[in-house]
């Protein structure tokens, strides 16, 4: 338990909740999200796009990030802060570099509009930047850079969010929690992914603290006066999250916002203003994507020596790799059903519409 992050460990306490709950086929998850999505205002490929993504996050086990934020991706859409409907426009700023605007739609249905082109970029080029901004990115970052280790790149991904992290030392809320996510391929097995927000947790963690009465460890907060507090309410209410590790994870969510918005054109995380729109949850910021075809480094076997590597830091003690965790329950929930629980399954059926 001691090698456990503080957010795994707020996941964990909630995933007890929903292990044993209804098992609910993929398939079936995904069809059910379309339809909410649908429902609620998104074009057809839109729906497509966040219910697959959303529903494998659910299925991985990134409990902050799965069905927990389907009405927060309601509430935003009926308060008309995110265009469901938007049309991305894909700009080419040199032969490796492409800006996309998401005309304040969500940041995946962005993203898979330049995907193909970036592709072939790195290809061409050896390595190749996507600087995506006006988006709204409410998900785990994952989903978005597996794909491209399972084709032999390198990809690394970082967005910022809204403000709630205190920078060390400060009091007022400049950073998101801002996330990044590295994967690469590694021979002979899955890829190894991480992704991981820049704060001591993910404000969803936080949140799901909050409805579950849990407190959250010390040291991951701080409340309306600056106050240390393992109370997940006073975090949300008027208080803020810290960075990991103090000035080290301050610094990776300065760069992440330099990266994921200063960059792109995208709004900072202190920017993002959404009281005209009550009730609007996803943050319109930006996001940075790096893809890297490791084979033009010329080893020749750049998988072969990922895999060493990781046999290495298994041999010396470490049990789990980033990602393992995610792909066992994967290869479970796929065989099982994706456990919800009862009242869950009934909240998503009555946005959906169902009877
Ligand atoms: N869209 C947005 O603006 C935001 C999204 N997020 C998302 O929230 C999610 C959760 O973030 P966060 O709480 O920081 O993530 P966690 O601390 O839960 O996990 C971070 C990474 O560490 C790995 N990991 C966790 N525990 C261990 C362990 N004991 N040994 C080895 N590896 C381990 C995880 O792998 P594994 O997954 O296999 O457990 C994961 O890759 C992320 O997916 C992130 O993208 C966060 C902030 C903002
Ligand atoms: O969990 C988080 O932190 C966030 N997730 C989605 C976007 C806002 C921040």
């Amino acid at each position: 338990m001691s090698d456990e992050t503080p957010s795994r460990r707020a996941a964990a306490a909630f995933a007890q909740t929903t292990e044993t709950g209804t098992p609910v086929a993929f398939a079936d998850l995904v069809a059910l999200l379309e339809r909410i999505f649908r429902r609620h205002g998104t074009s057809e490929r839109v729906a497509a796009i966040l219910a697959e993504n959303c529903a494998s996050c659910e299925r991985d086990g990134s409990t902050s990030h799965g069905v927990f934020r389907i009405p927060g991706y309601v509430n935003s859409l009926k308060s008309g802060w995110v265009d469901g409907r938007a049309e991305p426009t894909v700009e080419e700023a040199g032969p490796a570099f492409l800006r996309v605007d998401a005309a304040n739609g969500f940041a995946q249905p962005a993203f898979l509009a330049a995907r193909d082109r970036l592709l072939e970029m790195v290809r061409e080029s050896g390595v190749a930047v996507m600087a995506i901004r006006n988006s709204h990115h409410f998900s785990a970052l994952w989903p978005d850079v597996e794909p491209f280790a399972r084709e032999g790149l390198v990809a690394l991904s970082f967005v910022n969010s809204f403000a709630c992290v205190v920078p060390p030392g400060g009091k007022a809320a400049v950073y998101g929690t801002n996330p990044m996510a590295f994967a690469t391929p590694v021979a002979g097995g899955d890829p190894m992914v991480f992704d991981q927000a820049a704060s001591s947790m993910a404000n969803g963690d936080v949140r799901i603290a909050a409805r579950e009465g849990h407190t959250i460890p010390p040291g991951s907060g701080v409340d309306r006066d600056g106050k240390p507090t393992t109370d997940p309410k006073a975090v949300l209410d008027g208080g803020a999250l810290l960075p990991f590790g103090g000035h080290k994870g301050g610094s990776i969510a300065f760069m992440i916002e330099v990266l994921a918005a200063a960059l792109t054109g995208g709004k900072y995380s202190r920017e993002v203003d959404w009281s005209a729109h009550p009730g609007a949850e996803t943050p319109c910021t930006g996001q940075l994507f790096i893809v890297i075809d490791p084979e033009r480094g010329g080893t020749g076997a750049f998988a072969d020596r990922v895999a060493g590597l990781i046999g290495e830091v298994k041999q010396a003690g470490q049990d789990r790799m980033p990602g393992e965790r995610r792909y066992a329950r994967r290869v479970r929930t796929l065989r099982d059903g994706i456990p919800l629980a009862p009242a869950r399954l009934a909240e998503l059926r009555a946005l959906a519409g169902d009877a």
